[in-house]
C-alpha cells in the first residue's frame, strides 16, 4: 500500500497522484459558510439506535486511533437518509494544540477535534468494504470538539490509550460503552452535504451529517489524543516519539454543492 500521511512529500497537497480520488469534484472536508445552507424541511428525525452490550476493539492505525465496532444492533436511518446504515468504526481528527485540528470548519472557525462515526448501507450493499466505493454507502455522523468541561464518557475510549500509544496497538473494549454518549444533546440540529472519504483513498461516497451543537472535553482529554504516536519504532533525531497530531485534511472546493440544514 501507498504511504500517505499530513505533512510534507505525502502530505494532502500530493494525495491525488496516488489516489485519483482526492482531486475530485465532491472532496471532504468543506467550510460550512452558515450564510449560504438551505433549510430542508423534509428530514425526517434522526434514528441513532446503538446498543451497548457490543464488542470494540481500538487500535492506532498511525492515522488516528480508531474504535472498531462489530454489533448489528449499531443503527443509523432517518434525517436525509433513504437507507438503514450500520455503525462500522468511530475516530477522531485533532491539532497539535486546542486551537486547530476538527476537518470541516463553520463560517471559517476551527475546532479542537472532530468525531467521526462511520456507518455503511446495508440495504444497498452486502459488505463495508463494497459500501466505501459506492455512491450513498458511508454516512459520518460528525461533532465538533471544543476545550471546556471534562467529558466522562470519553474516559471510558481514553483509558485504554495507553494500550495503543505506538501503532498497530490494539486494545479491547467490552464494558459497557454506548459511543451515542460522545454525540451532543441536541440532535435534531444538523447539516448535511454530499462529500467524500477525509483519507486517502478519498472516495466520493460519503453523506457526512455534521451536528451544530459543540461537545466540550477538557484540555486534558485533548492531550491524551496527542499522546498517540505516528509509528512503531522511528524516533526523531533527537531521540524522543514523534507525536500523531494535525490529521486533518485541508478544506477542499465545495464545485456548487449545497449545504442543507435540518434547522431554520
Ligand atoms: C477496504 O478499504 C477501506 C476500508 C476502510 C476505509 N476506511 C478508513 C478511512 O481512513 C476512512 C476515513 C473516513 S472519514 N475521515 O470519516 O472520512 S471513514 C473511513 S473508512 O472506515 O471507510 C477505507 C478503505
Ligand atoms: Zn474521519
Amino acid at each position: 500500500p501507498v504511504a500517505w500521511g499530513y505533512e510534507g512529500d505525502i502530505g494532502p497537497c500530493n494525495w491525488h497522484k496516488y489516489f485519483p480520488k482526492a482531486g475530485g469534484k465532491r472532496q471532504s472536508p468543506i467550510d460550512i459558510d452558515t450564510s449560504a445552507t438551505q433549510y430542508d424541511g423534509s428530514f425526517k428525525p434522526l434514528r441513532i439506535h446503538y446498543d451497548s452490550h457490543m464488542c470494540s476493539s481500538l487500535t492506532n492505525n498511525g492515522h488516528t486511533f480508531c474504535m472498531s465496532v462489530n454489533s448489528d444492533q449499531c443503527n443509523l436511518s432517518g434525517g436525509p437518509l433513504e437507507d438503514k446504515y450500520r455503525l462500522l468504526q468511530f475516530h477522531c481528527h485533532w491539532g497539535s494544540d486546542d486551537t486547530k485540528g476538527s476537518e470541516h470548519t463553520v463560517d471559517g472557525h476551527q475546532y479542537a477535534a472532530e468525531l467521526h462515526l462511520v456507518h455503511w448501507n446495508t440495504d444497498k450493499f452486502k459488505s463495508a468494504d463494497e459500501a466505501i466505493e459506492k455512491n450513498q454507502g458511508i454516512a459520518v455522523l460528525t461533532a465538533f470538539i471544543k476545550a471546556g468541561k471534562e467529558h466522562r464518557g470519553w474516559n471510558h475510549v481514553l483509558s485504554h490509550f495507553k494500550d495503543i500509544k505506538k501503532v498497530q496497538g490494539t486494545s479491547t473494549v467490552n464494558e459497557d460503552f454506548n459511543p451515542k454518549c460522545l454525540l451532543p444533546e441536541n440532535q435534531t440540529d444538523y447539516w448535511t452535504y454530499e462529500g467524500s472519504l477525509t483519507t486517502p483513498p478519498c472516495h466520493e461516497s460519503v453523506r457526512f451529517i455534521i451536528f451544530k451543537e459543540v461537545v466540550e472535553v477538557s484540555s486534558e482529554q485533548l492531550a491524551q489524543f496527542r499522546s498517540l504516536c505516528v509509528c512503531s519504532s522511528r524516533k526523531r533525531d533527537t531521540g524522543e516519539d514523534e507525536h500523531l497530531v494535525d490529521n486533518f485534511r485541508p478544506i477542499q472546493p465545495l464545485n456548487g454543492r449545497v449545504v442543507k440544514a435540518s434547522f431554520q
